[in-house]
């Protein structure tokens, strides 16, 4: 104790002093440490979520059980990146392997140029402490003929790397294309299953960022390891083996100093990632109701809205570049400047390590020949702690690769469950299901020439119960017409049919999907000409296989009475437009029932689809459904309509429904009520 005291007392004396003699580094540090403080704490008041912004980050953890684990890098990672390699490189035949096979080519050429540049660097010093004019030339031109293929070569690492990058991005694409154009596959991950809110955000930015941090961190691993095993043999044979020894467990140790203390920025950049999903949606949102908006003069309350969803991002980066100053520091300091305090150590080892003697008399005590092994010792060595560095920063780029490929198989999980028929929904009604043995996907589908639905119960996908089991039966040829008050389950009932909806019980016969036609109650119009909107789904090949031409267009849009449309087009049938803007309400319920026309369908389900159309065309393009022989069944609250359907098929206030034939008034379109089955 009493020997401890004077030595610790000499040391801060000794550090009053050393501070009193660099008064310019003493002020720097203290200014900063405060500035530090101030700037932190200003940002972490900032940062802080309100009370709904946590409740939803909460709610949004709750729903994605996987999101517990606190860690991302973790071996799920490593299966997980696995599965997405092999998609992004399929075989060794293919064309991204034969890249990756260049690429690392280029790697290793580039780390052996480099070891030739430190020799170069070694024997230009040489040259200066030796006055040698000659010797420096020679090295100046070997310095200056280098500098071609070390530039040639790094751009053409950046240059595989981006192509890479690219190519994997192209591979995924084309793989999460396929899943998610899978029939209803779309419609199924967002109205079905609750897992994911913005797949649009998972297929577009998500995977191009796995791609780049795919790319960028296989170069960020391969290239410093095999500049370290190269640089630690090199350097061993000339300083001994101590020293790239003692560097390798000084990063060691840093790593895993930095392991402990970075936060978890995979789950971070997971997160980043939702919140710009969720902000473009909202964008997205106002883009397409702008019309509605702009009547209703909504722009405030939407500005709240965008506000809302941009101050998440805000927030959350805030509190992301918060966390990275301080891993900046800890970073710089463990990984750059005690890399060159370790450096220094190992530099010295030749003069001052336990082997000085021998190397003095080796290089004869001549101390130029001591500036060229310093120099090229240290070349090395420099090479070999950036190359340990990297390895260790890239931790944190392997973090946001978690990050992503949590994302990017999130997606995939769902997508693969929908397309074996499991969703994962919260359930409102779960011991009321489980009564009535209600459960997602166990009726049974059959095809048939008809629509029959035996005992099947009308089940929302979260288990709401909205009507009693259905019995119904339409023949080809039979009209129906259904008709009960709003979100009695009118649509929902064709939901089912259409396979949109799983079954949760009874039986389903239904005809091959091309013979049933369903027009939604709002129209649909494709990115296209105005020929693609009647033709659709068919592409323009399709249509002239069929045998048709722009003659029965014509004809199908005097039926629709449209054909001025065409007539006042320059470009006609070949139009290219924003067909949501051009047309009328009326009118794109018109092109839909054309579209019906084209199909000749034998089943056309109209769900509220003419309701924009005046009546003395609606007319007429029901009379045309019948003389054309189709199976209407029309949900419409029209009584206009009901003159064209035998049959009526009515839900009630209270989940029961009835069918029977229609029985009108003689004379009259007012209906009889129908007669209870
Ligand atoms: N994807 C979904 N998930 C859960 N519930 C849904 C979903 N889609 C609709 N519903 C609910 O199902 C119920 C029935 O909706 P449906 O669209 O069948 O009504 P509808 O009888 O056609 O009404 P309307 O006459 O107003 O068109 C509504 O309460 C609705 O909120």
């Amino acid at each position: 104790m009493s020997l401890s005291k004077p030595i610790v007392r000499h040391w801060i004396d000794e550090f009053v002093l050393i501070c009193k003699a660099n008064p310019t580094v003493t002020g720097c540090t203290v200014f900063l440490s405060v500035a530090t403080v101030v700037l932190i704490q200003s940002n972490t008041r900032s940062s802080r979520l309100t009370k709904k912004q946590q409740q939803t980050i909460l709610d949004e953890d709750h729903r994605r059980r996987k999101t517990r684990r606190k860690n991302l890098v973790d071996r799920h990672f490593f299966r997980k990146l696995r599965i997405f390699i092999k998609i992004a490189i399929p075989s060794w035949k293919s064309p991204e392997f034969a890249y990756l096979a260049v690429f690392s080519a280029f790697l290793v050429g580039r780390t052996f140029l480099s070891i030739k540049v430190s020799e170069v660097n070694g024997a230009l010093v040489k040259a200066i402490m030796n006055l040698d004019f000659k010797a420096f030339l020679r090295g100046w031109i070997v310095l200056a003929m280098f500098a071609i293929p070390s530039s040639t070569l790094n751009s053409m690492l950046r240059f595989l790397g981006n192509k890479l990058a690219l190519r994997y991005r192209s591979r995924l694409v084309h793989h999460f294309n396929d899943l998610y154009m899978h029939p209803m596959m779309y419609y199924k991950v967002i109205n079905v299953d609750d897992r994911i809110k913005n797949p649009d955000q998972a297929l577009t930015t998500t995977i191009d960022n796995w791609s780049k941090s795919v790319s960028k961190l296989y170069s960020d691993v391969t290239k410093p390891l095999l500049d370290i095993i190269l640089f630690s043999v090199r350097l061993s044979s000339l300083v001994g083996p101590e020293g790239p020894l003692s560097v390798i467990f000084y990063y060691f140790v840093v790593g895993t100093i930095i392991r402990l203390i970075s936060p978890s920025f995979g789950k971070l950049t997971a997160r980043a990632q939702r919140f710009e999903g969720d902000y473009r949606h909202v964008h997205n949102r106002l883009i397409t109701y702008s019309e509605e908006v702009a009547f209703y003069g909504g722009h405030h309350r939407e500005k709240l809205t965008i506000d809302e969803h941009y101050s998440f991002i805000e927030k959350h980066t805030r509190y992301l570049i918060g966390k990275k100053f301080w891993m900046g520091i800890s970073d710089g300091f463990l990984t750059k400047y005690g890399t060159v305090m370790m450096g220094y150590s190992v530099l010295g080892l030749p003069v001052f390590g336990p082997r000085r003697a021998q190397y003095l008399q080796q290089v004869s005590n001549d101390t130029s020949m001591i500036a060229h092994d310093y120099i090229r010792n240290s070349s090395l060595l420099i090479s070999l702690a950036r190359a340990i560095g990297r390895i260790v920063a890239s931790y944190r780029d392997l973090q946001k690769l978690a990050g992503y490929t949590s994302l990017v198989s999130e997606l995939q999980y769902v997508l693969e469950d929908l397309k074996k028929g499991k969703y994962h929904r919260k359930m409102i009604n779960e011991d009321r299901l489980k009564e009535l043995n209600f459960a997602p996907n166990t009726g049974k589908i059959t095809l048939s020439d008809s629509v029959e639905f035996h005992q099947v119960p009308v089940v929302t996908p979260n288990g709401d119960i909205l009507v009693k089991p259905v019995d119904l039966l339409i023949r080809p040829g039979m009209s129906v017409m259904i008709v009960g008050p709003n979100g009695c389950g009118k649509s929902s009932l064709f939901r089912i049919l259409g396979g949109l909806w799983p079954l949760f019980g009874g039986g389903l016969e239904r005809p091959d999907p091309s013979e049933l036609f369903y027009i939604p109650q709002k129209p649909y119009l494709t990115i296209g000409t105005l020929r693609d909107q009647v033709i659709y789904p068919d592409s323009v090949d399709e249509f002239k296989e069929k045998g048709y031409n722009d003659r029965d267009l014509d004809k199908l849009f005097n039926l629709v009475r449209l054909n001025y449309i065409p007539e006042r087009l320059e470009n006609g049938w070949d139009t290219i437009d924003d067909w949501y803007d051009v047309l009328s309400g009326g009118e794109k319920q018109r092109v839909s029932m054309a579209r019906l026309f084209y199909s000749k369908p034998r089943f056309a389900v109209l769900d509220e689809c003419t309701s924009a159309v005046s009546i003395d065309v609606e007319g007429a393009m029901y009379a045309h459904c019948k003389r054309e022989g189709i199976a209407l069944i029309t949900v419409s609250h029209r009584r206009s309509l009901w003159k064209y359907h035998e049959f009526l098929f009515k839900f009630d206030e209270s989940g029961g429904w009835s069918f029977g034939k229609m029985q009108l008034p003689s004379g009259g379109n007012s209906p009889v009520e129908a007669n209870g089955v």
